[in-house]
């Protein structure tokens, strides 16, 4: 076994060691959680909560106040929130909260192996068209608010400190963030491995903000207890934000939807919770929200914590504006990527495609990437259904743009396919090598995309969220450089293999590759 997968299996075990101790405490009932009522609440949290800060109505303006619920409903209105389809150990499960992002232009942000395509929250130089737009431009106006008020809380929570390199010495959990000017100025790929803080302006520069709807009484949905302290119904279980820029603050906005007149409507508080990640000791707490109350998870708290959000009884929105970690996520990195793939492909003195290089390291790129835009973007943007698609008009043309490079690229495997098979043992084993394993994931992964919703599932769902397998064709369709079904061409490649040639001598002859020529 390797060292680091050595390293994975000690730091699995001591995982499923912590985790059974802390069943078997709540077992024994012992789990304890505060709330602000008690009388060691705020020492507590000035302790091991630091970085949490819960804001009145009143840090957001007035006229943003009002214009907020305003916006939030029109969303809702016009069906934009949707309960994502997600991979949870390896099962696709639907999430209680209805959801849709919204963000800077040509963003992305994955959780739980679904890409969110953002809904810009500008339009350049066009003018607002719709209700929509405008409801988007305003939860924007929230993100440069709520950019502004992070940024303040950090420093009052730095100031607080009495002694600046105390943060260093207390550990991570208790870190305010250092503001450190000479980092502001680096790109996305020169920045700093994980382990160094972000400035406070990186560390609040929201680049999304995620917005969450549900309403406890559909009957559609059947929500868990909280399992380790009785907190009550989980709308979202125990997590830490993933895909952030670590050391990046959350900030969310909480609104409730007021059941008026409705005297038998349940009006127990939506409440967020929070524990110190695999720390049975500490208390865990739980702050029940009102409408229009904030709150922050600053600096390394979503690092170093888990949080959960207990349901109330009103339906309830909330935008939880994130720094995402968007360094392969946005639409121009990836347009950089298929260019660099295609600048190996050339042309013939016919005008027929060829590759321009064979060499090991320039074929393995192409088909990384290759693999990349086919399942991280093409697939994820069309398997989230038709209506999906409309919504994000903006994104369509950028999408059928990366297909058609993308449809360059399925030439260029069937290039290096066919030199693969014409070349001598030598030369032509290598090219395999390099190949076969992309082939394998990409048959693999289109599998996973066919399979991602049982037959259960899809009888189920309205025919606008039905996934689109784009691109999808026949085997013999002879407009496609290369069969969908990848099968026959990896069988190929395994004999063209030094390893395969070996072994299989005896049938290479009547083992003809099957692709289009
Ligand atoms: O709704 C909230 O208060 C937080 C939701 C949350 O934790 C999430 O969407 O990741
Ligand atoms: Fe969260």
């Amino acid at each position: 076994m390797s060292k680091m997968s050595k390293k994975r299996q000690n730091e699995d075990q001591g995982k499923e060691l912590k985790r059974k101790k802390l069943l078997s405490e709540v077992a024994r009932g012992k789990l304890q959680f505060l709330m602000p009522d008690h009388p060691d609440f705020k020492s507590l949290m000035r302790e091991k909560y630091f970085n949490f800060a819960h804001e009145p109505c009143s840090c957001i303006p007035t006229s943003l106040q009002e214009e907020l619920p305003w916006a939030l409903n029109i969303l809702h209105h016009h069906g934009y929130f949707y309960r994502d389809w997600v991979k949870v150990k390896g099962q696709t499960v639907q999430t209680p909260v209805s959801r849709t992002l919204i963000g800077e232009p040509e963003t992305t942000y994955k959780y739980l192996g679904l890409r969110l395509f953002a809904i810009p929250w500008c339009f350049g130089d066009h003018q607002v068209e719709s209700e929509v737009e405008l409801a988007c431009g305003i939860i924007g106006k929230l993100n440069d608010h709520f950019k502004a008020v992070s940024r303040k809380l950090l420093l009052e929570r730095a100031a607080e400190k009495t002694e600046p390199e105390s943060c260093i010495s207390q550990g991570a959990a208790q870190s305010p963030l250092h503001h450190s000017p000479n980092e502001e100025t680096k790109s996305c790929s020169e920045q700093k491995p994980t382990t160094c803080s972000p400035s406070i302006e990186e560390g609040t520069d929201f680049n999304v903000v995620l917005i969450n709807y549900m309403d406890p009484k559909d009957p559609d949905l059947r929500l868990k207890a909280e399992p380790y302290y009785g907190m009550g119904p989980l709308a979202v279980s125990w997590h830490m934000d993933s895909n952030l820029v670590q050391g990046s603050t959350v900030a969310v906005y909480n609104h409730t939807c007021s059941s008026d007149g409705d005297s038998s409507s349940d009006s127990s508080d939506w409440m967020v919770g929070l524990k110190v990640s695999w720390d049975i000791e500490t208390p865990g707490v739980v702050v029940p929200l009102q409408t229009g109350e904030s709150y922050f998870m600053l600096g390394d708290l979503n690092d170093t914590h888990q949080h959960c959000v207990v349901a109330g009884g009103q339906a309830r929105f909330s935008t939880t504006h994130r720094v995402a970690d968007c360094c392969q996520g946005t639409l121009p990195y990836i347009q950089r990527r298929c260019k660099e793939a295609l600048s190996n492909l050339g042309e013939t003195e016919n005008g027929e495609y060829k590759l321009t290089s064979l060499a090991a390291d320039h074929l393995e790129l192409t088909e990384t990437i290759h693999n990349e835009v086919e399942f991280e973007w093409l697939r994820q943007f069309w398997m989230q259904g038709s209506r999906h698609a409309v919504e994000r008009k903006s994104w369509v043309p950028a999408m059928e743009h990366l297909e058609a490079d993308w449809h360059k690229m399925e030439h260029m495997t069937k290039l290096a396919v066919e030199e693969a098979n014409v070349l001598d043992d030598e030369e032509g084993s290598a090219i395999a090598e390099v190949l076969l394993p992309h082939l394998e994931e990409r048959q693999k992964l289109r599998q996973d995309c066919l399979d991602k919703f049982s037959p259960k599932i899809l009888e189920t769902m309205h025919a606008d969220f039905l996934p689109i397998h784009r691109p999808k064709w026949e085997d013999d369709d002879l407009s496609r450089p290369l069969p969908f079904d990848l099968s026959n061409i990896i069988s190929n490649m395994r004999l063209v293999t030094k390893h395969g040639k070996k072994s299989c001598i005896s049938d290479s002859e009547s083992s003809d590759s099957d692709y289009h020529s």
